[in-house]
């Protein structure tokens, strides 16, 4: 379990750009933040893995602090926190297999990076991560042969491979088409479910966070006005969210898609 008690952030000693985040993730739970621009999901991302630090709080993974370790503590409990990037970071001219094994330098030896030369126990996680992600048949193809959704599944096969509890993805589909963001998304959630680890993805598209979130963190002016399942998004919610969107279009999406998932929910319970 992850745990953000009481966070603040702000740059330079300027205004706090977040105030008082409080948020706990369990194993498997896909978490998709929403907000406006500048509302602070970046750097909410950056300071889970201290790319960028808190001012303020502590985060824990599984009752762990991170904060205030020593260095190599630090190091052990990051290696904890897997990223997906928007633009995925592959090394264009390394087969897949070899920018997943990449998820794994934390634990490989520099020699074996720096000659390529990978263990077999490190091999099979990495073959094993590529297969999770439907990408087996590409395991050995050059990562700039790829389309960009294929590419970001090997991102997805990468922070796998880190056997993370925490994978962080920040705007993942934001550079893929709806049929490769639905197919992106959906490998994620399912793997993660699968696996037990819990995904806090930053997102810009209501009607994904509400496809395949199993909770919406919303997030405006660096606070969290927000927390529940998807079905419990409204135009109130919305609106807290987004100030002053008045949108018709996304009032209708939203009342229709909640009405939809509330609908599948009892159906769900109802055969259970
Ligand atoms: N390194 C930095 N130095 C100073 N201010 C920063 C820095 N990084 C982010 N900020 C500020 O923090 C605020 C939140 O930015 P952030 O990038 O986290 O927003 P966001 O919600 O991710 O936006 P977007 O959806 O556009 O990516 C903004 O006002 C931004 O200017």
């Amino acid at each position: 379990m992850i745990e953000v008690r009481d966070l603040y952030k702000s740059f330079n000693g300027r205004d706090y750009v977040l105030k008082d985040i409080n948020i706990r993730v369990n194993p498997g739970e896909f978490v998709v933040v929403l907000g406006p621009s500048g509302a602070g999901k970046s750097t909410l991302l950056r300071c889970l893995n201290y790319l960028s630090p808190p001012t303020a709080g502590e985060i824990l993974i599984h009752g762990e602090r991170c904060h205030g370790q020593r260095k190599a503590a630090r190091r052990a409990l990051r290696k904890r926190i897997a990223m997906v990037f928007q633009h995925h970071n592959l090394i264009g001219r390394l087969s897949v297999i070899k920018n997943v094994l990449v998820g794994r330098m934390a634990g490989i030896p520099l020699w074996s990076c720096l000659l390529q030369v990978f263990r077999r126990h490190d091999v099979d996680i990495a073959l094993a991560a590529i297969d999770e992600v439907g990408m087996a048949e590409k395991a050995y193809a050059r990562a700039d042969s790829l389309s960009g959704g294929e590419q970001q599944r090997v991102g997805i096969a990468r922070a796998l491979a880190q056997q993370p509890d925490l994978i962080l993805a920040d705007e993942p589909v934001a550079s893929l088409d709806p049929k490769n963001s639905r197919e992106t998304l959906a490998y994620l959630r399912s793997v993660c479910q699968k696996k037990r680890i819990a995904v806090l993805c930053n997102l810009h598209q209501i009607d994904y966070a509400m496809e395949y979130a199993t909770r919406i963190i919303g997030l405006s002016g660096g606070s969290i006005v927000f927390d529940g399942p998807p079905e419990k998004m409204n135009v109130s919610v919305i609106e807290s969210i987004y100030p002053g969107i008045e949108d018709d279009n996304v009032a209708k999406l939203v009342i229709r898609m909640s009405g939809e998932i509330r609908r599948q929910k009892s159906q769900v319970a109802q055969v259970g």
